[in-house]
């Protein structure tokens, strides 16, 4: 917006990029300034889809339309809202997440319990992707416009792009067919998240091991898009290499694209849904906040989610098996308040087993935490 003066804001400051030596997982990168270079480059770009969304579940794209700096404001309006809301007005606007399974407002840092036991030491805000649906702290109101910009174009144009090439990578018939299911007019659990990890405490425990931040896990969205920032903490579970934990380069203005359950059984588990946590970044991070911009996206609240065999062939080739028996198909609503009400709170998310990984009831689904 040239020449328009935009509200003020408390600037985040980031932590430089680590000079550490230290092992990066390998994703795809997709350029998506090629969408609109014709049907070809489409199924080029779809074939890149289905390689890295068969091996890691995730990948990032570049050149999607977003730039660093619009990341960056996004970044700072978030941590705006978290210094200029006061604490009573937090508590009044704390999302009803054990009452309702929602997480529209704030998370409180501690509402989590993280495998280690622990607490965690994170506090979200979640907006509705229709804002008016969200409750609103009066430090949010004057960047409304930006913000809803800003998820407008994240949901109908960055979104639907990838679910297009989705639907290009398991020959469906019809390219729009996840769009529908994501149809802007209808409603949905769909959120934008500011998130800030708070490092006040920035000590090794006594075995040398790093601090715990958030614990493994799938996302419970069909596809999240995290939007890239410096601080080297979020591994990845590589489903390539002896499922090894490997951080996630930095990419200034790149989004990566984290594929979660809904995804994996839509899929049958042909596209993986990325096993991922948050750590204590390298040492010459250490002592600073981390403050990040998130889109979560699931489909309408009446969809049925179950696997597409009918839909694509490519599934139907592959010889995956349905997710789910049709009576325990959830809808996405049912589903998404489920799982958020649930998270973080039971002994499993605690860790009680050791190993690679716990398995915890929701509904007549289930989630896995992973260690
Ligand atoms: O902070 C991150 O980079 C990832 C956060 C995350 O995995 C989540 O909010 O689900
Ligand atoms: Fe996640």
């Amino acid at each position: 917006m040239p020449g328009q003066k935009l509200p003020e804001v408390d600037h985040f400051v980031p932590v430089e990029p680590s000079k550490e030596p230290i092992e990066f997982v390998e994703l795809k990168v997709l350029d998506f300034s090629k969408y609109n270079d014709g049907p070809e480059a489409r199924k080029q770009l779809a074939e890149e889809v289905r390689q890295a969304m068969t091996t890691q579940g995730f990948f990032t794209i570049i050149n999607h339309g977003i730039s660093q700096s619009e990341i960056e404001r996004q970044v700072d309006i978030g941590h705006t809202i978290f210094k200029r809301t006061p604490p009573e007005e937090k508590e009044s606007l704390k999302a009803p997440i054990v009452e309702k399974g929602s997480y529209f407002g704030f998370k409180p840092r501690g509402h989590w319990r993280l495998m280690t036991g622990k607490k965690d030491n994170i506090e979200n805000f979640n907006v509705s992707r229709d804002m008016k649906q969200t409750p609103q702290p009066t430090a949010m109101k004057p960047f409304i416009p930006e913000i809803q910009k800003f998820i407008d174009f994240t949901h109908n144009d960055i979104l639907f792009k990838i679910y297009r090439l989705f639907a290009i990578a398991l020959e469906i018939n019809d390219e729009d067919f996840f769009v529908k299911l994501h149809s802007y007019e209808k409603h949905d659990e769909s959120w934008l998240r500011y998130m800030e990890y708070y490092d006040e405490n920035p000590v090794n425990t006594a075995n040398g091991e790093k601090t715990l931040w958030l614990g493994g896990h799938q996302d419970l969205s069909a596809l999240s898009l995290l939007f890239s920032q410096p601080m080297s903490s979020l591994q990845v579970r590589d489903y390539d290499d002896d499922s090894k934990w490997k951080y996630v380069a930095h990419t200034p203005g790149a989004i990566i694209v984290n594929a979660g359950e809904i995804v994996k059984w839509w899929t049958g588990d042909y596209f993986k849904a990325a096993i991922h946590r948050v750590i204590e970044p390298p040492k010459d991070q250490r002592g600073h906040d981390r403050s990040s911009v998130f889109y979560f996206a699931v489909p309408n609240d009446d969809v049925v989610i179950n696997t597409l065999l009918e839909e694509s062939p490519v599934l139907r080739a592959a010889g995956v098996e349905r997710a789910h028996r049709p009576e325990d198909a959830p809808t996405s609503k049912e589903w998404v308040n489920a799982r958020v009400k649930m998270t973080g709170q039971k002994a499993a998310f605690a860790g009680e087993s050791s190993g690679g990984s716990v398995v915890e009831k929701v509904g007549k689904v289930t989630t896995t935490w992973f260690r």
